[in-house]
């Protein structure tokens, strides 16, 4: 097994940088650096030395091999955040047999191939890197405590129990008063496919704490779309213009609400156009606003959308500083309603949020409806009775496989490369 090093911390200037290193040769490595290491779990004040060299003056921290983030044998170098002292001891460890710069995801690689994280929670530290609102740092941090295989485990283990109790039956077939096992069967598997649903009923939610809500601007040209989506984002990130059809591509900004991250869109005018360019763009706003969680449309007076708005949709009365208006009305020049509008977007979207399970993901998806699948047939089997109590112990194992996928128990080996490589070299 290769010894792996890499900085932990954001490459650039910065107060303290951290350099990891994991693996048989890591106390070696460091100790070759900074002498006589601390003991384990201790911090210690040493000189790093490259021969007559002095690198730094840094903080080691060992951890060992069976009691660290990898499971292996651990050494955190903590040096003074310049570039050049980076660079001089990454260079000096480089130099060391026996060792390379890790991969990306390395290190999380080998915690989970031995065994201190499951591949949920591998995902879960994954999102807790790239989260940047409340919502998405609360829900890593669950996934990562292992959230996901807390459920996993206890439907697997009902599933478990239906299949003995099959097995059981099958193995006493010849038996004068067989027991009836069927009622209790069908009750386990009611209870776990019940609870697969509820759980895919709520992963939607979750998907959008991860990737943040969409929210889209629609109505006329000219309503102030582009001039309220400045006044939300705090910066001209779109051209306005009192000229009809000035916005053609979709202008993206990202916002934190109350915690929730959110990607506001302006839109193109929807109207009917002879002019080719905008006639792209009012297509590609209608399709960006119809696959949006919510739309608020910014209305002329009395005005009725070209699009039909859904449940929940806001509807605004816009450039409310020119005409009295009621209900929700703002003013993109002024501010004027923006705050209020704020506040019920954060609050419908917030009420979504809440629904939000542990499983947030495609692949999350696919598992439990492959699960579901399974569980479908078993219960068949169960129903028909008889000789196929052996088919109905099958389908009860698959929907137990397709749950242990969601932590990486079975078949996962060809998601890893895909998982790992998002992540940062040093994680
Ligand atoms: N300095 C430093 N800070 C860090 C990390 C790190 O690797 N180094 N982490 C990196 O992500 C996070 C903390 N995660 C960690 C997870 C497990 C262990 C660990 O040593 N686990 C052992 C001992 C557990 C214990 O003492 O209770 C184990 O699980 O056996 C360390 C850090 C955030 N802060
Ligand atoms: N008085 C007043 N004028 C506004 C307000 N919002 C926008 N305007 C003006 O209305 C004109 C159109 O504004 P835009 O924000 O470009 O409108 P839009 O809806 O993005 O228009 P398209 O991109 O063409 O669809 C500009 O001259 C703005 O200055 C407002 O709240 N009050
Ligand atoms: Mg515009």
């Amino acid at each position: 097994m290769d010894t792996i090093f890499a900085l932990a911390t954001a490459r650039g200037k910065a107060g303290v940088a951290v350099i990891r290193i994991s693996g048989p040769r890591a106390f070696a490595a460091a100790e070759s650096l900074a002498g006589r290491l601390p003991a384990p779990r201790r911090a210690g004040l040493r000189h790093l030395r490259l021969g007559a060299e002095a690198l730094d003056e840094a903080v080691v921290l060992c951890f060992e091999a069976g009691a660290s983030f990898t499971g292996e044998e651990v050494a955190e170098l903590h040096l003074h955040g310049a570039v050049a002292t980076v660079s001089v001891v990454l260079r000096a460890l480089g130099a060391v047999e026996g060792l390379r710069l890790a991969e990306p995801g390395e290190f999380t690689r080998r915690a989970l191939e031995n065994g201190r994280l499951d591949l949920a929670q591998v995902e879960g530290l994954s999102d807790l890197i790239e989260a940047e609102t409340e919502a998405q740092r609360k829900q890593a941090l669950r996934v990562l405590s292992g959230a996901v295989g807390e459920v996993v485990e206890a439907w697997r283990a009902k599933l478990v129990r239906a299949a003995a109790l099959i097995e059981a039956t099958i193995d006493f077939a010849d038996e004068e008063v067989p027991v009836d096992v069927s009622p209790e069967v069908l009750e386990l598997i009611g209870e776990v496919s019940g609870a697969v649903r509820a759980e895919i009923g709520r992963l939607g939610a979750a998907e959008r704490i991860r990737e943040g809500f969409e929210v889209a601007i629609v109505g006329r040209p000219n309503a102030g779309k582009s001039t309220l989506l400045n006044a939300l984002a705090g910066r001209e990130a779109a051209i306005t213009s009192e000229i009809a059809g000035t916005t053609r591509d979709v202008i993206e900004v990202r916002m934190d609400l109350g915690g929730l991250a959110v990607t506001l869109l302006d839109t193109a005018g929807l109207r009917e156009t002879e002019d080719v360019v905008e006639a792209i763009g009012v297509e590609r706003a209608v399709s960006r606003a119809e696959a949006a969680d919510l739309r608020i449309f910014l209305l002329d007076r009395e005005e009725i959308p070209l699009i039909a708005p859904r449940d929940g949709d806001l509807l605004v009365q816009g450039k409310a500083d020119l005409h009295p208006a009621e209900g929700l009305a703002i003013s993109g020049k002024t501010g004027a309603g923006v705050d209020a509008l704020v506040a019920a977007v954060t609050e419908r979207l917030t009420e979504r949020a809440a629904g939000a399970g542990v499983m947030s993901r495609e692949r999350h998806r696919e598992a439990l409806a492959r699960a579901i699948r399974s569980l479908e047939s078993a219960r068949d089997e169960v129903l028909r009775g008889g000789e196929r109590a052996e088919l109905a112990a099958e389908g009860l194992r698959q929907a137990a496989r397709a749950l242990e996928s969601l932590v990486g128990r079975v078949d996962v080996e060809h998601l890893l490369d895909e998982i790992f490589a998002s992540f940062c070299i040093g994680k």
